[in-house]
């Protein structure tokens, strides 16, 4: 019998009993300022790497969805303290070598937390933590991780499924050394060992045998590690990382808003001929997404480039004929995917094969729903060819996925009659995306 649950829902989750919405399109352009949550790979990092932590650091901005909720109530239940109001939150690390003997917890949905957290817990002594998950986190990839870790000296043990959660970590009094791990089918098991390896008992070496997916992921934990007291040496072409031993300091961290939530409001400014202005956005962030920006612009948006914010303003009508590679920035696929629908000639996305493990099969996904609304999509290994046409009303599975569900309600903006299935699961990264939409005067029911 599987201990894995079928639900991420969580206290911070939104839309409890809504199993279906109708979207209304925007009959009026609008001209509109929103402000974006704090971003699930900032905070997740954060939690985790406070609760590690000598001290108590201060995280203002952080974010409040299944994936964070399930992060923190992972750490507390290892022996961090959190303690928090609605905009700061203060962690206070874990001892060290104090975990639980042993201790069962559940991560939800979350990748980041599957992958970030096993490293961590192997640097600690005497301790076995048991990691369950949902079942849709349970057979996304983790073993290249699990592997490079036990070259590491981490025991992992597969509970159920070999190379599926739930899985059982034990640490170990002799830990560190050289490892090889391949960066192309997630960059966040190097992001897992990266953050782990500081607390390892030896100097650790990571060797990469491939390229990374979305490598500027790798850069966000590199800074992060640095703001909490580590710096890591890394070779120009990512390929060789070293990280001497060391212990990770509290901090006070005001946390980066979530650059994949704004996208989805940008794409609908670009849609829908208006104009939305994104405040409090970090335009120097490493988070990848907003290379969605410069992708928009190629599409016909004009954009205005602030200090902390940016403005988008939709054309008349969006350009197509591009070829676009996502590699870098691959949880936008599904977005500009979407749009694609809706220019004025065909686009292909490419570089984006690594998305067919993420919540779901997006690639597939993509295909069935446009296919479904009577769009041309050509479905190839690594992306798509979408071709503009006549779009149909529908009632669209969200496959459990929130970038579904975000992406496919674009075009309820602008086509009658589109309904989405199960909207909290939007709660992953975003509870609040449709009434954030509704705070810009889209019409939603819910059913
Ligand atoms: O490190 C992170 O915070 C993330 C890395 C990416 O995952 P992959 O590298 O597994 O594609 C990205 O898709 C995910 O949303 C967040
Ligand atoms: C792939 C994603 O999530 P995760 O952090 O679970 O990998 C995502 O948010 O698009």
């Amino acid at each position: 019998m599987t201990i894995n649950l079928k639900s991420a829902k969580s206290p911070w989750s939104a839309l409890d009993g809504v199993e279906k919405l109708t979207l209304h399109p925007v009959k009026q352009s609008f001209n509109k300022e929103v402000v974006i949550p704090g971003s699930k790979s900032v905070t997740n990092r954060a939690f985790i790497l406070a609760a590690f932590s000598e001290g108590t650091s201060t995280l203002s901005g952080y974010l409040k969805s299944d994936d964070t909720y399930w992060c923190m109530e992972t750490l507390k239940k290892l022996g961090a303290t959190f303690e928090f109001n609605d905009t700061d939150i203060k962690v206070t690390g874990i001892e060290v070598n104090q975990l639980p003997s042993k201790q069962q917890v559940f991560i939800g949905s979350a990748g980041t937390t599957a992958r970030f957290l096993p490293g961590i817990l192997g640097t600690q002594d005497n301790s076995e933590i048991i990691m369950t998950s949902t079942e849709q986190l349970a057979v996304r990839p983790h073993k290249t991780l699990h592997d490079a870790l036990t070259q590491l000296g981490v025991e992992v043990n597969y509970l159920e499924e070999h190379g599926q959660l739930p899985i059982s970590i034990k640490g170990n009094t002799e830990t560190g050394g050289k490892v090889s791990v391949a960066g192309n089918q997630s960059s966040q098991f190097i992001s897992g060992l990266l953050m782990a390896a500081p607390l390892f008992n030896k100097p650790t070496e990571i060797e990469l045998t491939t390229d990374i997916v979305q490598s500027a992921y790798v850069d966000i934990t590199i800074d992060m590690m640095n703001q909490f007291g580590i710096n890591v040496d890394v070779s120009s072409d990512y390929k060789q990382m070293k990280v001497e031993q060391g212990k990770y300091q509290a901090v006070n961290l005001p946390l980066e808003a979530d650059l994949s939530t704004a996208c989805y409001f940008m794409a609908l400014a670009a849609l829908t001929e208006s104009t939305i202005k994104i405040n409090h956005l970090n335009l120097n962030s490493h988070q990848p997404d907003l290379e969605v920006v410069d992708i928009l612009e190629k599409m016909g948006a004009e954009v205005e480039r602030g200090a902390d914010y940016v403005v988008i303003s939709g054309p008349k009508q969006l350009r197509g004929n591009l070829t676009i590679d996502m590699n870098a920035c691959s949880d936008q696929a599904l977005t500009i995917g979407t749009l694609a629908t809706f220019a004025d000639g065909p686009i292909t996305i490419t570089g984006v094969e690594h998305i067919r493990h993420h919540e779901c099969n997006r690639v597939s996904a993509l295909t069935e729903s446009l296919s479904k609304l009577g769009i041309q999509i050509e479905e190839h290994q690594d992306g798509w060819t979408i071709t503009p046409g006549k779009i149909k009303s529908g009632v669209l599975d969200t496959f459990d996925d929130h970038r579904i569900a975000m992406s496919l309600s674009l075009i309820g903006t602008k086509v009658d009659g589109i309904t989405l299935l199960d909207p909290s699961c939007v709660s992953k990264t975003c509870p609040t995306y449709f009434e954030m939409l509704q705070s810009l005067g889209i019409t939603i029911d819910y059913i």
